[in-house]
């Protein structure tokens, strides 16, 4: 798994290096600027070439005029590329300078519109200002800025790891209109615009990934019709960052304008060839759960028990037992079940009251449908040890008897997974369920469901907005401290915690978005899907990480036009391309 950081522990990091006269933060810098300028070619090659030029229509330009019966001659040779950079006050604003240096220094054409000049407390930056102008370039201001020629390339070096405040709204749309327009006259003149941003798109937060906006400035200025609120960041298509990922990556916002995300290694950093392993100790840590079976990469321990798979009878691979409310609304028990037999539990047992028995046994064959008695029911099945891991939330009910359930499996100290109703049930007191758990759980709130047990944390979340001071990474913490077991917050950017402080986002953004994930269904087919990998004997946290990320593989296998029942079908495919 990929190690992520906050802008503190990357300040950390960096000054670790710095202090141990391993590296200047000139060097640093340097090397930033030549990371992106790298990432650039390698991700747009057709910018290492000279464009040639267009043959101009007859009689305009400096295209000759067509012989009778061939094609214009183009006498006019080729164009250079041209970029725009947008430079910051900060240490940002300084791998920007560095970036225009490097692709004059290679024939480019480069304009550099400034914020404000760097002061005093960037004096890495003045230095690579004044290299900038040494080189011959130009710097206007903001203010000034006048159509140009269209570029090739937008850069974003305005805000990086150090926005910490809120920009100015208007300042916010200048980003906008920047792009907007130099994209119409890059499409007038036949070029294409490529956007890439130098750490972090300006405007988002690189610890909570929020867009850090201050609403309050001048907005009534602006006329009717404002772009969405997704619009205000410095959106891009290429984003190059330096040594780890940040979280602001992968977290809300972020994790949707990150379309594309570059990692370049700051060598000097006491760096070898992995942004895997951390250089210096960096306390609370988040991973991003991208396991690796093949290459030089070594395979984590959850990978390996899941290859490793007990050969033996079915009883090896543990049986799960999902509960399920009255009939009519048993569907969602049903679809928990089958995940957990498609994740490789051995058996898998439906529980319901004894007169939905029926419903479900006409529509399930390999999974077993065992009618209980209410509470007592469950606690005369639960005697039988060989049953590992539990379900109960999925159209469970909201009724008395699922406190009462929830009681007597929580008692029986088995692999427990809450979802849904389980969650709801507890609105008005879940002191009282967390006072039951046990670290062998796992809760799988979505947004709704973790404000009813934790709504001071999402309160705080929300109230967070143009502050950046607590993420999702924070707040899934904290609950999973406070419920004393593995806490699963739902969505595109899934954070994953353990009371004992360890975290990670299974994010499926970028190229891993898969937004036909959001059906109705799919979260009980993940409920089940962990269920099944605690009843096969993951501990609460492996299962899951493990069942968090397969699930949205098994969302990207099948594609758009998904549905919740395709979800478990299409694990063996997901299985098999991962060499299982
Ligand atoms: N030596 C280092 O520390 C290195 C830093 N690097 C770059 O440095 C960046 C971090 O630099 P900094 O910490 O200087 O911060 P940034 O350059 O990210 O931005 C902070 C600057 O913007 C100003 N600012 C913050 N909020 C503002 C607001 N709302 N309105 C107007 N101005 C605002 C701050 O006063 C500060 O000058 C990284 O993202 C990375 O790009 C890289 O060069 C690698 C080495
Ligand atoms: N935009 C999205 N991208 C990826 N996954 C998503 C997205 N929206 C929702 N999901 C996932 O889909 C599932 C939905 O679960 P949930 O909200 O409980 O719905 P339901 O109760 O209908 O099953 C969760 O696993 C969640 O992480
Ligand atoms: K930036």
């Amino acid at each position: 798994m990929t190690e992520l950081v906050t802008a503190a522990q990357m300040r950390a990091i960096e000054q670790a290096a710095i202090e141990s006269g391993e590296v200047t933060g000139l060097e640093l810098m340097e090397r930033a600027g030549q990371g992106v300028v790298e990432a650039i070619f390698e991700e747009w090659p057709e910018l290492d070439m000279e464009v040639p030029d267009v043959p101009a229509a007859s009689g305009e330009g400096g295209a000759a005029p067509a012989a009778q019966g061939r094609p214009p001659r183009d006498i006019s040779g080729p164009k250079k590329h041209r970029a725009v950079v947008l430079c910051g006050p900060g240490n940002n604003g300084g791998d920007g300078f560095v970036v225009a240096r490097l692709l004059k220094a290679r024939g480019w054409e480069v304009s550099v519109w400034e914020l404000a000049a760097p002061g005093e407390g960037a004096p890495d930056a003045v230095a690579c200002r004044v290299a900038w102008l040494e080189a011959g370039g130009t710097i206007s201001t903001w203010d000034e800025i006048e159509p140009l020629g269209a570029p090739d390339l937008l850069v974003d070096a305005v805000f990086g790891t150090g926005l910490t405040r809120p920009i100015p709204v208007a300042l916010a749309n200048m980003f906008r209109l920047f792009r907007d327009d130099w994209e119409g006259a890059a499409r007038r003149e036949r070029r294409k615009m490529r956007r890439v941003s130098v750490d972090i798109p300006s405007g988002l937060s690189a610890d909570s990934g929020e867009i850090l906006i201050d609403w309050e400035d001048e907005r009534g200025e602006f006329p009717e019709g404002w772009p969405g609120f997704m619009d205000w960041y410095f959106d891009t298509d290429l984003t190059v960052t330096f040594h780890n990922a940040k979280l602001g990556h992968f977290l809300g916002a972020g994790g949707e304008s990150t379309r594309k995300l570059k990692v370049k290694l700051l060598r000097g950093l006491g760096f070898t060839d992995s942004p895997r392993e951390l250089p210096v100790s960096v306390e609370g840590h988040v991973r991003l759960i991208e396991p690796v079976f093949h290459g030089h990469r070594a395979r984590s321990d959850v990978w390996f028990s899941f290859v490793n798979k007990h050969h033996g009878h079915k009883f090896n691979h543990g049986h799960a037992l999902v509960m399920s409310g009255p009939p009519g609304q048993g569907g969602a028990a049903r679809l928990a079940a089958r995940g957990a037999l498609r994740i490789g539990a051995g058996l898998v047992t439906v529980g319901c009251p004894m007169r939905a028995v029926t419903e479900h046994a006409v529509q399930l064959t390999a999974i077993m449908v065992k009618g209980l008695d209410g509470t007592h029911g469950l606690g005369e099945i639960l005697e039988d040890k060989r049953i590992t891991g539990l379900c109960l939330g999925p159209g469970l009910g909201l009724g008395p008897a699922t406190a009462d359930l929830v009681r007597i499996a929580l008692e029986a100290k088995r692999g427990t997974v809450l979802d849904a109703d389980a969650l709801s049930r507890f609105q008005r007191k879940p002191d009282v369920l967390f006072d039951m758990l046990h670290d062998n759980c796992v809760l799988t709130p979505h947004g709704g469901e973790f404000a009813r047990l934790f709504p001071d944390l999402a309160e705080r979340l929300d109230a967070q907005e143009n502050t950046a001071t607590y993420s999702k990474v924070d707040a899934t913490r904290e609950a999973a401290k406070r419920a004393g077991c593995v806490v699963l917050f739902k969505g595109a950017d899934t954070v994953i915690a353990a009371p004992d402080g360890r975290c990670s986002i299974n994010a499926a953004v970028g190229d891993r978005a898969v937004p036909w994930l959001a059906t109705a269904g799919a979260g009980d087919v993940l409920a089940g899907m962990i269920t099944g990998l605690l009843a096969r004997g993951f501990d609460a946290m492996s299962a899951a990480e493990t069942g968090a990320w397969l699930h949205v593989e098994a969302a990207r296998s099948f594609g758009p036009g998904l549905i919740a029942e395709d979800l478990p079908e299409e694990l063996p495919k997901v299985f098999r391309a991962l060499g299982l």
